[in-house]
């Protein structure tokens, strides 16, 4: 566990959610519900707190019965990060922030804590493809500066250390039924694994 560290986890309105995997699923908002909790779920123990953003009362309500706060934040992924960040910030001066997407349904805790113990400086872990991003950390003390979005990747790696290393369900967000059906071989988180029955079982 990094007691220095405090997550903020980017969460959108369920309605809205998930649009690129329309035909994966009945219940697409379900299932991007089951994401959420499933990631931050196993992100809880690696990390002093969680935060998450997010408009939807629903999921509030939801992370609320996990015990994990969240405010709502403006419209837009990274707006909605800097928002959380600052919120962190005015709480604790000194503390490592990260911004972690929602959607990875595999997250294991003990690979989140790897990649934690890796970082050394402002860090990033890239997603599968290597394209995006999955989780940004700032220095102590530091600004977020969250470049999420097409290419993110890139963008952070201009002044960020790159996480790379054994811990593939912290890089395998889920976009697309490709991304599901690896997350799935890696094992897919409960409430995730429940929301596609009976696929999954
Ligand atoms: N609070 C908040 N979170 C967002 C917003 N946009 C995206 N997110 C979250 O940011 C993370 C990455 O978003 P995407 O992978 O693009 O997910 P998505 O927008 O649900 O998926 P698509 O509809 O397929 O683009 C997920 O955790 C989303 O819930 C936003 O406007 N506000
Ligand atoms: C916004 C991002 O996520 P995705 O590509 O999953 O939409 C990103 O990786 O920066």
């Amino acid at each position: 566990m990094r007691a220095d560290v405090d997550l903020v986890v980017p969460v959108k309105a369920l309605r809205r959610a998930k649009t690129r995997l329309v035909g994966v699923t009945d219940d697409r908002p379900a299932l991007a519900l089951a994401f959420a909790l499933d990631t931050i779920s196993a992100a809880l123990p690696a990390v002093r707190s969680v935060l998450a953003i997010t408009d939807d009362p629903f999921v509030a309500a939801e992370l609320a019965a996990l015990g994990v706060e969240s405010t709502p934040g403006p419209e837009g992924l990274n707006e909605a990060l800097h928002h959380g960040a600052a919120l962190l910030r005015s709480r604790d001066p000194h503390s490592v922030i990260g911004a972690l997407q929602a959607d990875l349904p595999a997250l294991r805790t003990t690979e989140l804590e790897q990649a934690l113990a890796a970082a050394t400086d402002r860090a990033f872990c890239p997603d599968r493809q290597g394209t995006g991003t999955t989780l940004l950390l700032s220095t102590p003390g530091g600004d977020l500066m969250p470049r999420f979005g097409e290419g993110s990747a890139q963008a952070h790696a201009r002044d960020a250390q790159t996480l790379i290393g054994p811990w593939p369900s912290l890089r395998n967000d889920v976009d697309t039924a490709e991304d599901l059906e690896r997350a799935a071989e890696l094992g897919l988180g409960p409430r995730t694994c429940a929301a596609l029955t009976p696929v999954c079982n």
